[in-house]
């Protein structure tokens, strides 16, 4: 990145930001600035700090510390291959010496936050029975602990063992109520679900806008989730391509996503546009679902080549895989192998099948690591008898997850644990803690508004089949009812039966016409829940992009366009203010029925349950419409629901907008509209009228309110 680009305040304030993810956690030493912790002179980590021990010393830039101290495990400031000799030396640990020379080391000029979980044990509600009534609890992670530093670390495990779980609930993902034991920490802090707004996750199934093209994505992203006062447009058009090089995606850079009717990018693109999505915000902390499911072998093996590569800045990037090749495997610097939701291994990756060998399993020459700890867990594999260290089986309860067992008697266990115990021990005094930030959106509320707006109507514009429909369906009808009640006479008995009948076919049109608005959080109810709860946007930014991108296009100019061919063509009014109030009075029957609408797709995530559910309050909303029933002959305790019926208030408006001062004659009689209105029990004074219109507006408001609580309330824990 040019330097030019990102000078000054802006450069510095995002460096710090970049660095300090999670400064508001930090020790002081540590929020002090880079120089403070060693940042930006080279060190090195060494991946095996478990085995040190507390008062052990590491050394950097000449100066010796100690090497589980607080500060140099939080920031895993361990030590060098030069430092580990000067530990072996000042500890006299020569066990320390021979193990620290086997490990890899590590290079990370600013290495990401640590994060630590302790007695994990998480539960889930499931519903048994013929009618599903009854529940039971069942623990999904039992008593899993577990460090993870800067690089990449794999959880792994069979098909059900908990790895999305763990992850899920080390990124604040999973519901709370769930954790009945144990916490987890970033950097000495414990995660609350404000950890969604400030880390990066990338889920397993793609959540992508499909109309949108890779680089318009990841510009939403740049523009949503980097502060406007520290990147200008230019610096965000640069990260955007920045991340399109680092990801390879420069051949699909304008090419769209697709959809189920668009054949867009390839499936490894897609991922890999998934992670640049994330990795806009330059995360120091990144999850990932599964991130190679569903790739050919060679896609997936780059994926995971380009995580390592970003985890060589120091960035800690945390992924559960199920059944990686062993090129990716060997990828791996730390592993979590979990079975039956127990944690059966944590450390080094490399290390891994040396401690299955040691309970007496045996790797085949060819065998990949991974299939040999999924023959394990499966049971495919079972351990020579004369091992000194063999897993025995027991068919007691307790024992039915032997090598969970094992791993809680192993070393490695204790060491996890005692360095554990360590942090925990260095937490600072609450009084002593700087006052915790709470995370925000990175983007004022106009600004987001103005961002998902636009993406909103672009996808309109390239996916234009709803509102060509709408306006086609709205043309036809018009043209049909025009037709059908084409220029009524004065003359009765057509003149009141055809007005009343045009009426109550132009209400039932508004009304139904607008089924469907039930599609409108429907269809992307994923990518909402994704975005929202990834501190992309607020709910109200959303709702309100939504509601007037397809208000105005789909809902105000049909409803003119309607209004306008059957008016004249039944030669109503011809009145310009009679005109004006009939359009008006056609636009709240049309809006209050979309936001019942939109009330009903707010509530409920599947078609069928919306359309059933919207059908049965239109259908009543008719029958007591006053039309097909005379309501005051009707029971009293049912006549109730007139007031909330659409059809009334809009047929009432229509009826004295019309009949207001009309006379209509037959051969022996004159009746004007406002004996007509009298007989029908219509209130046909201007307040009486208003009092229509006042009412449909209510209905449309009380319902744009309650979706977007319901909006609001959407369940976001996976
Ligand atoms: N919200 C939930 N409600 C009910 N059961 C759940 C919930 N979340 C997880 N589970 C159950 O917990 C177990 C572990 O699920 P999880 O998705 O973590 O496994 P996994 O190892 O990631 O599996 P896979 O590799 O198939 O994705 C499964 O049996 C799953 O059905």
């Amino acid at each position: 990145m040019s330097s030019s680009v990102f000078s000054g305040r802006r450069a510095a304030r995002r460096a710090a930001r970049n660095a300090y993810c999670w400064r508001v956690s930090q020790p002081r030493a540590a929020r002090r600035g880079p120089r403070a912790l060693g940042v930006g002179r080279q060190f090195t980590v060494q991946r095996s700090a478990e085995l040190l021990k507390p008062g052990d010393l590491g050394r950097f830039s000449g100066r010796h510390f100690d090497a589980l101290s607080p500060l140099a495990l939080s920031r895993n400031l361990n030590v060098t291959k030069q430092a580990t000799k000067d530990l072996t030396m000042h500890s006299g640990n020569k066990d320390h010496h021979s193990i620290c020379e086997e490990d890899e080391m590590t290079c990370f000029s600013i290495p990401g936050p640590t994060v630590t979980f302790q007695n994990l044990t998480y539960c889930v509600r499931e519903t048994t029975g013929v009618f599903q009534w009854k529940s039971v609890e069942r623990e999904i992670l039992k008593n899993v602990s577990g460090i993870m530093r800067p690089g990449i670390n794999a959880i792994m495990g069979p098909t059900g063992s908990g790895k999305t779980s763990l992850l899920d609930v080390i990124a604040g993902r999973k519901d709370p109520k769930g954790l009945r034991s144990g916490h987890v920490m970033v950097e000495n802090t414990v995660v609350t679900s404000d950890l969604r707004l400030s880390s990066s996750y990338v889920v397993q199934e793609d959540i992508l806008m499909g109309t949108l093209t890779v680089r318009e994505n990841l510009a939403f992203s740049a523009n949503l989730r980097l502060s406007p006062q520290e990147y200008s447009h230019r610096d965000k058009a640069v990260k955007v391509n920045q991340v399109i090089q680092e990801l390879g995606l420069q051949d699909c850079a304008d090419t769209k996503i697709g959809t189920a009717f668009l054949r867009g990018v390839s499936g490894g693109e897609k991922k890999r546009c998934s992670i640049g999505m994330e990795l806009i915000t330059s995360p120091s902390l990144l999850f990932l679902d599964e991130p190679t499911t569903g790739l050919d072998a060679n896609t997936a093996n780059s994926i995971v080549t380009l995580l390592q590569k970003l985890s060589r800045d120091g960035k800690n990037i945390i992924f559960s895989i199920h059944q990686p090749r062993y090129s990716i495997f060997q990828l791996f610097d730390h592993l979590t192998l979990l079975n039956q939701g127990q944690v059966i291994y944590a450390g080094v990756a490399s290390k891994a099948v040396d401690y299955f060998e040691d309970l007496g399993y045996k790797c085949e020459q060819f065998n990949n690591p991974a299939d040999f700890f999924l023959d394990i867990t499966n049971g495919a594999i079972t351990p020579v008898v004369n091992s000194p260290n063999a897993v025995t089986l027991s068919s007691s309860v307790e024992d039915r997850n032997p090598l969970a067992l094992q791993y809680q008697q192993s070393q490695l266990h204790s060491q996890v644990m005692e360095q554990l115990k360590q942090l925990e021990n260095s937490l600072m005094d609450p009084r002593d803690k700087p006052a915790r930030e709470k995370p925000c959106y990175a983007t004022p509320f106009h600004y987001q508004l103005m961002v998902v707006s636009k993406r909103t109507v672009k996808n309109i514009l390239r996916n234009p089949q709803t509102s060509y429909a709408q306006l086609a369906l709205n043309i036809f009808f018009g043209i049909l009812v025009g037709l059908i009640y084409y220029q009524i006479p004065h003359t009765l008995p057509e003149a009141l039966q055809n007005r009343t009948g045009a009426f109550f076919f132009l209400v039932i049109n508004m009304v139904f016409g607008n089924l469907s608005g039930v599609e409108l959080f429907i269809s992307e109810r994923v990518l909402f829940i994704h975005e929202n709860s990834s501190g992309y946007y607020r709910t109200s930014v959303y709702f309100l992009s939504k509601v007037f991108a397809d208000l105005i296009p789909n809902r105000i100019l049909p409803v003119f366009v309607f209004s306008a061919i059957p008016y004249f063509m039944m030669g109503l009014k011809p009145e310009v203010e009679a005109f004006f109030l009939f359009c008006v009075t056609m636009s709240l029957i049309s809006l209050s029925a979309v936001s019942l609408a939109f009330l009903v797709s707010a509530s409920v995530g599947s078609f069928g349950v919306a359309n059933a559910l919207i059908a049965l309050p239109f259908v009543f909303m008719m029958v007591f419409g006053g039309f097909l029933v005379n309501l005051s002959s009707m029971l009293s305790w049912l006549s109730w629901l007139k007031w909330a019926s659409i059809f009334r208030y809009g047929l009432n408006a229509l009826t004295i907008n019309e009949m207001k001062g009309q006379v209509f004659t037959s051969n022996y009689t004159r009746i004007t509209g406002e004996m007509y209105m009298d007989q029908q029990d219509i209130d046909y004074s201007t307040v009486g009228f208003w009092q229509n219109e006042v009412a449909l507006f209510g209905i449309m408001c009380v319902c744009m309110l309650l979706s977007y609580m319901q909006l609001w309330r959407i369940n976001r824990w996976k």
